[in-house]
């Protein structure tokens, strides 16, 4: 099992206090765009995933779970004095992660206490402005915050979704623990998501994708459309459910997708998750991964179990590879450009299951491909595992 290794130790009183599942699967998602092979890396950009998320507030819980699941490094920005000051006082008191973590001022930016005068004003007096006037008002979101030489991965954010505290405490959907500057900006989700479309533009070159939670699915298709206005290249959408609170994901980029990205006509993937949530009582991370080892060895695939890391690499023989392979599974996305096809002899093929708590009672099940072969297998074997482990850990009353 990996723990969240990271302790969110200060939240003043009335501060936003987080709720994990729905934050690691936005995590997770990004994980995946970025190991997609839909658009190519930045190439200047190093090893550490590098990524910027915009309103960390004061429990800065993105930057603490992404450094601490998967070591990535963050600069995470927020406008007010408290959430700027207990953020850094979080990543202080998690030295192990410090040096990945930096906290910026958006106020800093150039006139940006103008704007965020009017935007405080806006949200004390619920003003409901046309979205189009608003957007200057809120405070800047990239300029003068993301430095000319810079580049990131992603940005990420987990946007003020409403347009006042009124509207928060009317939407039985949300735990709306949180201030009114956490919660609410003039405009709402769709002026805050709109401003940094806008913005994205002129970052185009410094972000591979662009991501933000989205509150309301009706947002989501009027930004979806804002989006391909601004002219990128790639959109893609996703949702999270957790428990009653659906929210959605959207990212963008403006990097042109590989040429020629021919999909094979298996489908598959090479990522896939699942949560067990309400674990019958006596059972945790150990016995689950204990119960997936079991699934696998009754399939006659060899497994390597890693008890640190809660974690099983799984490995056909040549034999089940050729045999698969004859199946008409092939690889999932193989290049292929105008003269040449990417051939491949497939020996081998491994995946990785890896078991996360993400809080007493939930666990987050992944599976990795290895060498990206195989993927319809993989999916279909994913698929089965998922079944099984539910029926085993999870009450049926669920
Ligand atoms: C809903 S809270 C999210 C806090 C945290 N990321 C989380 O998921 O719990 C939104 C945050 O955005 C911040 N914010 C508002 N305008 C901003 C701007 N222009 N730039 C950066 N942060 C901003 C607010 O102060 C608040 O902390």
């Amino acid at each position: 099992m990996i723990y969240v290794v990271a302790t969110v130790r200060w939240i003043p009183d009335g501060q936003l206090c987080p709720t994990v599942p729905n934050r690691s699967n936005y995590i997770h998602w990004i994980e995946d765009l970025l190991s997609s092979d839909l658009i190519p890396r930045i190439s200047n950009s190093s090893e550490t995933v590098r990524g910027f998320d915009i309103g960390t507030g004061a429990n800065c819980i993105y930057p603490l779970l992404g450094a601490s699941l998967l070591g990535w490094s963050f600069v995470g920005s927020d406008v007010t004095d408290v959430a700027l000051e207990w953020a850094k006082r979080n990543v202080e008191s998690n030295p192990h992660l410090a040096g990945l973590i930096e906290i910026r001022n958006a106020n800093e930016a150039p006139c940006s206490s103008k704007s965020e005068t009017v935007a405080e004003e806006a949200v004390r007096e619920n003003t409901s402005e046309p979205v189009d006037s608003v957007v200057r008002s809120i405070a800047p979101i990239f300029v003068g915050v993301v430095k000319d030489s810079e580049s990131f991965d992603f940005c990420m954010c987990n946007p003020p979704f409403f347009e006042s505290m009124e509207e928060a405490g009317l939407n039985p959907k949300t735990s709306c623990a949180g201030t009114a500057e956490e919660m609410a900006c003039p405009g709402g989700e769709q002026a805050f998501i709109t401003h940094i479309i806008e913005d994205s533009v002129s970052f185009k070159n410094s972000f591979r994708w662009f991501t933000s939670m989205v509150g309301r699915k009706a947002n989501l298709k009027l930004l979806v459309s804002k989006v391909r206005e601004a002219g990128a290249s790639v959109v893609k959408t996703t949702e999270f459910v957790q428990g009653q609170t659906a929210r959605w994901g959207l990212a963008w980029s403006f990097i042109a997708p590989r040429k020629n990205v021919i999909r094979s006509s298996t489908p598959g993937k090479v990522h896939h998750s699942f949560m067990l949530q309400g674990l019958r009582r006596g059972n945790g991370a150990f016995q689950v991964l204990k119960s997936a080892e079991t699934f696998f060895c009754a399939s006659n695939l060899s497994c390597k179990t890693d008890s640190l890391s809660f974690s099983i690499d799984v490995t056909l023989s040549d034999e089940q590879t050729q045999a698969a392979t004859l199946d008409g599974d092939d690889l999932p996305g193989s290049v292929e450009d105008d003269s040449t096809k990417v051939h491949s002899t497939v020996t081998g093929a491994s995946f990785r299951i890896s078991v996360f708590e993400q809080m007493p009672g939930t666990l987050l099940i992944k599976g990795s491909l290895l060498n990206k072969s195989l993927s319809g297998t993989f999916t279909s074997l994913f698929s089965q595992l998922e079944e099984t482990l539910k029926t085993e850990f999870v009450s049926k009353d669920r």
